[in-house]
């Protein structure tokens, strides 16, 4: 039976969506989630979403990294659903929607896509780096030569090194411009390989960076492959409410197979 795909992208991040409102989709399935996602015999993505009824939500959300697993929270994959959602009608330009994480509001205009991330309340600083959880679990770490090492190396040391072995963590690696701007790249579990952005990774490299002093604004550019994205929050006594995660979500396509 043909299925309908469609593809957005959120700075470069880029994502299978797929309206399952009528749960036609089979969930168990992560071979052909692996398909849909794989650049050479299928549509090629870093993770595909489905949007789901919710019976008090406008919708819910259900993300698969690109290795066809079920995983935690897509920040970019977010901004991209809630896009979607405006594009099927399912919203004008606001959302509150349930994902694996817990509930999202969010704002879509012109183009542009403000998601609330989780509450954050406990970094971790180590004397290399930093761990915390912004929906997904990130490693964030500096690094000079940020525009020419080999990041798919490194970063897969620390993915599936101690102490994050197996289950893994996502792996960023930064470079302060200036008070207001950070340079990020990072290596995201599930896709094994460093993508053009990840959502959650500069959620959790913004507030890594107020934890260390390394700026003292509440409103942070990040820098990423792919374009730009900001992140903004309220910090107090290193706990960070209020944040929100800001960028472009782009639709691609639209398809059968
Ligand atoms: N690969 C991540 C999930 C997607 C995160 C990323 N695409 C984002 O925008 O937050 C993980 O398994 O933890």
């Amino acid at each position: 039976m043909q299925q309908t795909f469609y593809k957005y992208q959120g700075t470069g991040n880029d994502f299978v969506m797929i309206d399952n409102r009528q749960q036609t989709f089979n969930k168990k399935d992560t071979k052909r989630v692996a398909f849909l996602c794989d650049r050479r015999f299928g549509i090629g993505a870093d993770g595909l979403i489905l949007l789901e009824n919710h019976p008090d939500l406008d919708f819910k959300m259900v993300y698969y990294n690109a290795d066809g697993n079920e995983s935690t929270m897509c920040g970019n994959g977010g901004r991209c659903l809630v896009a979607f959602a405006k594009d099927l009608g399912v919203i004008k330009d606001k959302a509150v929607f349930e994902a694996i994480d817990g509930l999202h509001h969010a704002e879509i205009k012109d183009g542009i896509v403000k998601l609330q991330m989780l509450d954050v309340e406990n970094v971790e600083e180590y004397d290399k780096h930093v761990f915390l959880n912004t929906g997904s679990p990130h490693h964030v770490q500096f690094e000079e030569q940020i525009e020419d090492f080999d990041i798919k190396s490194k970063g897969s040391q620390i993915r599936y090194g101690a102490p994050y072995n197996q289950a893994g963590t996502n792996v960023n690696f930064v470079k302060k411009i200036n008070e207001d701007t950070f340079r990020v790249r990072t290596y995201e579990r599930g896709v094994e390989d460093e993508t053009l952005s990840c959502g959650t990774g500069v959620t959790a490299v913004a507030i890594a960076m107020h934890t260390l002093k390394q700026t003292n604004n509440t409103l942070i550019n990040l820098n990423v492959e792919g374009g730009k994205l900001q992140v903004c929050f309220d910090a107090e006594n290193k706990l960070y409410k209020n944040v929100w995660l800001i960028g472009p979500a782009t639709y691609v396509f639209k398809g059968t197979i």
